[in-house]
């Protein structure tokens, strides 16, 4: 549904990202829980990344605060509305949208006071699964910008700890 309604959005054939995705991908599920911290000035709840997947549905704390979005070097709170998923458009969109759509950063924060929980849903094609930016997004006033991919989670693993983005070993 969102592949579709982002393709027809960029004006392209309503299944060049579908068809990309595959009829055999992956969900996977991940609770995350943060306990409240006494010095969150000094411990970070999760540091600062963007999403390896092509999308992430997020189902926030109903109560507690704590995710924040980075853009121009501002972090930006993402307020808690209950029962409602945030959608979060991850590296392989932006791989496929030859950079319309960014990947962004962001981190979550602890408080003294309560601990958080949420659900994270991360969208994955099979691995084995090639993904690139769709043919009608490169022209010659926008140049391709990104290798064509394959198993992008496991490169994701080979760049996390070592602090550094898996999306840059995609870039031409
Ligand atoms: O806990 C959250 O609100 C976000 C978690 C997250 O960004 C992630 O697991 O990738
Ligand atoms: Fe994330």
């Amino acid at each position: 549904m969102l592949l579709k309604a982002i393709a027809r959005a960029l004006t392209l054939e309503e299944n060049c990202f579908l068809d990309m995705y595959g009829e055999d991908a992956s969900m996977l599920s991940i609770f995350n829980l943060y306990p409240p911290c006494p010095r969150p000035d000094l411990a970070i709840g999760l540091k600062p990344h963007a999403d390896a997947s092509v999308f992430t549905y997020l189902m926030q704390d109903k109560e507690v605060e704590g995710l924040q979005f980075q853009k121009d070097d501002q972090w930006y709170k993402v307020p808690v509305i209950p029962g409602a998923f945030v959608i979060n458009v991850g590296d392989q969109i932006e791989i496929m949208s030859n950079g319309i759509f960014k990947s962004p950063i962001h981190r979550v924060v602890t408080n003294t006071e309560k601990g958080r929980m949420s659900l994270v849903m991360f969208c994955f094609p099979n691995p084995n699964k090639e993904i690139e930016p769709v043919k009608g997004l490169v022209t010659e006033t926008r140049p391709r910008l990104y290798k064509t991919m394959k198993d992008y989670t496991s490169i994701l693993v080979e760049n996390y700890q070592k602090g550094r983005r898996p999306i840059e070993a995609a870039k031409i």
